[in-house]
Protein backbone atom coordinates (compact mmCIF):
# COMPACT_ATOMS: atom_id res chain seq x y z
CA UNK A 1 0.00 0.00 0.00
CA UNK A 2 1.45 3.34 -0.78
CA UNK A 3 1.01 5.99 1.99
CA UNK A 4 0.95 9.84 2.23
CA UNK A 5 1.47 11.44 5.34
CA UNK A 6 0.65 14.52 6.19
CA UNK A 7 3.12 16.33 8.52
CA UNK A 8 6.59 16.07 8.47
CA UNK A 9 8.19 16.29 12.16
CA UNK A 10 9.13 13.93 14.63
CA UNK A 11 5.20 12.24 14.90
CA UNK A 12 6.01 11.88 11.24
CA UNK A 13 9.08 9.70 11.24
CA UNK A 14 7.61 7.35 13.66
CA UNK A 15 5.01 6.67 11.53
CA UNK A 16 7.15 6.58 8.39
CA UNK A 17 9.22 3.44 10.21
CA UNK A 18 5.92 1.64 11.12
CA UNK A 19 4.80 2.23 7.27
CA UNK A 20 8.23 0.59 6.08
CA UNK A 21 8.21 -2.13 8.72
CA UNK A 22 4.71 -3.61 7.49
CA UNK A 23 6.42 -3.63 4.04
CA UNK A 24 4.10 -0.50 2.73
CA UNK A 25 5.74 2.50 1.26
CA UNK A 26 5.69 6.24 1.92
CA UNK A 27 5.13 8.20 -1.13
CA UNK A 28 4.58 11.89 0.43
CA UNK A 29 5.27 13.36 3.26
CA UNK A 30 3.33 16.95 2.82
CA UNK A 31 3.53 19.85 5.24
CA UNK A 32 2.74 23.46 5.26
CA UNK A 33 6.58 23.71 5.76
CA UNK A 34 7.20 23.51 1.82
CA UNK A 35 6.16 26.16 -0.76
CA UNK A 36 5.94 23.58 -3.54
CA UNK A 37 6.53 20.08 -4.72
CA UNK A 38 9.23 18.07 -5.22
CA UNK A 39 10.90 14.72 -4.81
CA UNK A 40 13.59 13.32 -2.37
CA UNK A 41 14.87 10.03 -2.14
CA UNK A 42 11.81 8.42 -4.37
CA UNK A 43 9.36 11.01 -1.90
CA UNK A 44 7.45 13.40 -2.58
CA UNK A 45 7.76 16.47 -0.45
CA UNK A 46 5.28 19.56 -0.15
CA UNK A 47 2.86 21.68 0.63
CA UNK A 48 -0.79 20.24 2.16
CA UNK A 49 -2.67 21.42 -0.80
CA UNK A 50 -0.81 18.84 -3.45
CA UNK A 51 -2.77 15.94 -1.51
CA UNK A 52 -5.36 15.45 -4.12
CA UNK A 53 -3.62 15.62 -6.77
CA UNK A 54 -1.16 12.75 -5.35
CA UNK A 55 -4.01 10.70 -3.90
CA UNK A 56 -4.61 10.16 -7.42
CA UNK A 57 -1.17 9.89 -9.14
CA UNK A 58 0.41 7.48 -6.71
CA UNK A 59 -2.72 5.50 -5.67
CA UNK A 60 -2.16 6.27 -2.22
CA UNK A 61 -4.15 6.27 1.67
CA UNK A 62 -3.40 8.84 3.68
CA UNK A 63 -2.62 9.91 7.17
CA UNK A 64 -2.76 12.92 9.14
CA UNK A 65 0.89 12.05 11.04
CA UNK A 66 0.62 15.13 13.45
CA UNK A 67 0.77 14.58 17.62
CA UNK A 68 -1.62 17.38 18.10
CA UNK A 69 -5.43 16.23 18.77
CA UNK A 70 -7.00 19.80 17.54
CA UNK A 71 -4.58 20.13 14.92
CA UNK A 72 -5.75 16.61 13.57
CA UNK A 73 -9.12 17.50 13.40
CA UNK A 74 -8.57 20.60 11.93
CA UNK A 75 -6.76 19.14 8.97
CA UNK A 76 -9.31 16.25 8.08
CA UNK A 77 -12.66 18.78 8.58
CA UNK A 78 -10.34 21.17 5.58
CA UNK A 79 -9.71 18.01 3.24
CA UNK A 80 -13.04 16.55 3.46
CA UNK A 81 -11.92 13.04 2.45
CA UNK A 82 -13.63 9.73 2.15
CA UNK A 83 -12.99 7.55 5.05
CA UNK A 84 -11.70 4.79 2.34
CA UNK A 85 -8.85 7.43 1.63
CA UNK A 86 -7.58 7.06 4.92
CA UNK A 87 -4.94 4.12 5.99
CA UNK A 88 -5.24 2.78 9.31
CA UNK A 89 -1.96 1.67 10.44
CA UNK A 90 -0.93 -1.44 12.78
CA UNK A 91 2.57 -2.21 13.49
CA UNK A 92 3.19 -5.96 12.80
CA UNK A 93 4.64 -6.05 16.36
CA UNK A 94 1.58 -4.84 17.92
CA UNK A 95 -1.23 -7.29 19.53
CA UNK A 96 -4.86 -6.36 18.57
CA UNK A 97 -7.79 -8.58 19.46
CA UNK A 98 -9.69 -9.82 16.32
CA UNK A 99 -12.92 -8.87 18.37
CA UNK A 100 -11.32 -4.97 18.58
CA UNK A 101 -12.08 -2.43 16.35
CA UNK A 102 -9.84 0.54 15.05
CA UNK A 103 -10.88 3.20 13.19
CA UNK A 104 -9.52 4.80 9.80
CA UNK A 105 -6.84 6.88 9.79
CA UNK A 106 -5.73 5.44 13.17
CA UNK A 107 -2.04 4.20 13.89
CA UNK A 108 -0.67 1.78 16.74
CA UNK A 109 2.47 1.47 17.34
CA UNK A 110 4.85 -1.20 18.64
CA UNK A 111 4.33 -2.94 21.66
CA UNK A 112 0.57 -1.77 21.87
CA UNK A 113 -1.72 -4.43 23.30
CA UNK A 114 -5.05 -3.87 22.52
CA UNK A 115 -7.42 -6.38 23.70
CA UNK A 116 -10.95 -8.13 23.47
CA UNK A 117 -13.72 -6.04 22.22
CA UNK A 118 -12.12 -2.65 22.38
CA UNK A 119 -13.21 0.21 19.99
CA UNK A 120 -10.82 2.72 18.88
CA UNK A 121 -11.83 5.85 16.84
CA UNK A 122 -10.61 7.72 14.01
CA UNK A 123 -8.17 9.39 13.36
CA UNK A 124 -6.72 8.29 16.98
CA UNK A 125 -2.86 7.25 18.18
CA UNK A 126 -2.26 4.29 20.77
CA UNK A 127 1.62 5.25 21.13
CA UNK A 128 4.22 2.73 21.61
CA UNK A 129 3.61 0.45 24.32
CA UNK A 130 0.47 0.84 25.49
CA UNK A 131 -2.26 -1.44 26.30
CA UNK A 132 -5.71 -0.79 26.09
CA UNK A 133 -7.57 -3.93 27.88
CA UNK A 134 -11.03 -5.21 26.71
CA UNK A 135 -14.09 -3.40 26.03
CA UNK A 136 -12.69 0.02 26.35
CA UNK A 137 -13.87 2.72 23.94
CA UNK A 138 -11.12 5.42 22.75
CA UNK A 139 -12.90 8.44 20.69
CA UNK A 140 -11.83 9.55 17.36
CA UNK A 141 -8.67 12.45 17.70
CA UNK A 142 -7.63 10.63 20.85
CA UNK A 143 -3.57 10.01 21.65
CA UNK A 144 -3.07 7.48 24.20
CA UNK A 145 0.72 8.31 25.03
CA UNK A 146 3.23 5.78 25.67
CA UNK A 147 3.51 3.33 28.40
CA UNK A 148 -0.29 4.20 29.44
CA UNK A 149 -2.24 1.39 30.94
CA UNK A 150 -5.90 1.24 30.15
CA UNK A 151 -7.72 -0.83 31.99
CA UNK A 152 -11.59 -2.65 31.15
CA UNK A 153 -14.40 -0.78 30.12
CA UNK A 154 -12.92 2.35 30.36
CA UNK A 155 -14.39 5.16 27.85
CA UNK A 156 -12.38 8.10 26.27
CA UNK A 157 -13.78 10.85 24.82
CA UNK A 158 -13.25 12.51 20.80
CA UNK A 159 -9.85 14.38 21.65
CA UNK A 160 -8.43 13.20 24.62
CA UNK A 161 -4.86 13.43 25.41
CA UNK A 162 -3.70 10.53 28.05
CA UNK A 163 0.05 11.02 29.36
CA UNK A 164 3.02 9.02 28.72
CA UNK A 165 2.65 5.70 31.45
CA UNK A 166 -0.86 7.17 33.38
CA UNK A 167 -3.05 4.43 34.25
CA UNK A 168 -6.99 5.02 34.55
CA UNK A 169 -8.39 2.15 36.58
CA UNK A 170 -11.35 0.10 35.04
CA UNK A 171 -14.84 1.36 33.75
CA UNK A 172 -13.71 5.36 34.39
CA UNK A 173 -15.26 8.07 31.53
CA UNK A 174 -12.30 10.58 30.44
CA UNK A 175 -14.35 13.39 28.71
CA UNK A 176 -13.91 14.82 25.62
CA UNK A 177 -11.24 16.95 24.68
CA UNK A 178 -9.93 16.37 28.22
CA UNK A 179 -5.71 16.13 29.33
CA UNK A 180 -4.57 13.42 31.80
CA UNK A 181 -1.48 14.44 33.31
CA UNK A 182 1.92 12.00 32.51
CA UNK A 183 2.34 9.36 35.10
CA UNK A 184 -1.28 10.29 36.81
CA UNK A 185 -3.70 7.45 38.29
CA UNK A 186 -7.32 8.10 37.15
CA UNK A 187 -9.70 6.76 40.11
CA UNK A 188 -12.94 9.05 39.22
CA UNK A 189 -14.37 10.47 35.86
CA UNK A 190 -12.99 13.38 34.45
CA UNK A 191 -15.14 16.28 32.90
CA UNK A 192 -14.57 17.27 29.75
CA UNK A 193 -12.34 19.61 28.47
CA UNK A 194 -10.63 19.49 31.46
CA UNK A 195 -6.61 18.80 32.90
CA UNK A 196 -6.32 16.43 35.66
CA UNK A 197 -2.40 15.26 37.25
CA UNK A 198 -1.04 13.55 39.85
CA UNK A 199 -1.54 10.26 41.90
CA UNK A 200 -4.89 10.11 42.39
CA UNK A 201 -5.32 12.47 39.55
CA UNK A 202 -6.86 15.14 40.58
CA UNK A 203 -8.64 17.96 38.23
CA UNK A 204 -6.93 21.23 37.97
CA UNK A 205 -8.15 23.06 35.15
CA UNK A 206 -11.64 23.17 33.81
CA UNK A 207 -12.84 24.27 30.31
CA UNK A 208 -9.78 24.86 29.45
CA UNK A 209 -9.05 22.29 26.54
CA UNK A 210 -11.01 22.08 23.26
CA UNK A 211 -10.92 21.31 19.59
CA UNK A 212 -9.17 24.72 19.35
CA UNK A 213 -6.27 24.22 21.78
CA UNK A 214 -3.28 22.84 19.83
CA UNK A 215 -0.66 23.02 22.18
CA UNK A 216 -0.10 19.21 24.09
C1 LIG B 1 6.16 10.05 21.71
C2 LIG B 1 5.75 11.20 22.66
O1 LIG B 1 6.52 11.96 23.10
S1 LIG B 1 4.07 11.30 23.05
C3 LIG B 1 3.89 12.72 24.09
C4 LIG B 1 3.51 12.36 25.49
N1 LIG B 1 3.33 13.58 26.23
C5 LIG B 1 3.06 13.58 27.56
O2 LIG B 1 2.95 12.55 28.19
C6 LIG B 1 2.90 14.96 28.16
C7 LIG B 1 1.72 15.00 29.14
N2 LIG B 1 1.62 16.34 29.65
C8 LIG B 1 1.70 16.66 30.99
O3 LIG B 1 1.85 15.79 31.85
C9 LIG B 1 1.58 18.15 31.31
O4 LIG B 1 2.35 18.42 32.47
C10 LIG B 1 0.10 18.59 31.50
C11 LIG B 1 -0.52 18.70 30.09
C12 LIG B 1 -0.69 17.62 32.33
C13 LIG B 1 0.01 19.93 32.22
O5 LIG B 1 0.65 20.91 31.48
P1 LIG B 1 0.32 22.45 31.82
O6 LIG B 1 -1.12 22.72 31.55
O7 LIG B 1 1.33 23.26 31.06
O8 LIG B 1 0.47 22.57 33.38
P2 LIG B 1 1.71 23.10 34.25
O9 LIG B 1 3.01 22.57 33.75
O10 LIG B 1 1.53 24.59 34.38
O11 LIG B 1 1.44 22.44 35.67
C14 LIG B 1 0.33 22.79 36.47
C15 LIG B 1 0.46 22.07 37.79
O12 LIG B 1 0.27 20.66 37.56
C16 LIG B 1 1.43 19.93 37.99
N3 LIG B 1 1.64 18.86 37.00
C17 LIG B 1 1.80 19.02 35.66
N4 LIG B 1 1.92 17.82 35.05
C18 LIG B 1 1.86 16.89 36.03
C19 LIG B 1 1.92 15.48 36.01
N5 LIG B 1 2.07 14.81 34.87
N6 LIG B 1 1.80 14.83 37.21
C20 LIG B 1 1.62 15.53 38.36
N7 LIG B 1 1.55 16.88 38.44
C21 LIG B 1 1.67 17.56 37.29
C22 LIG B 1 2.57 20.95 38.01
O13 LIG B 1 3.58 20.54 38.89
C23 LIG B 1 1.84 22.19 38.44
O14 LIG B 1 1.63 22.13 39.83
P3 LIG B 1 1.67 23.47 40.76
O15 LIG B 1 0.55 24.33 40.23
O16 LIG B 1 1.43 22.92 42.14
O17 LIG B 1 3.00 24.06 40.53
Amino acid sequence: MNIILIGDSGHARVIADNVTSNGDSVVARLDDKYAELFKEDNCWLGPVSEIHGLIEKENAKVVIAIGSNAIRKKIVDRLSLNSDQYATIIHKESIVSPSAKIGHGTVVMPGVIVNAAATIGNHAILNTRLVIEHDCVVGDYAHVSPGAMITGGVKIGDGVHIGAGATVIPTKVIGQWSVIGAGSVVIDDVEEHSTAVGVPARTIKTEQNTANTVNR
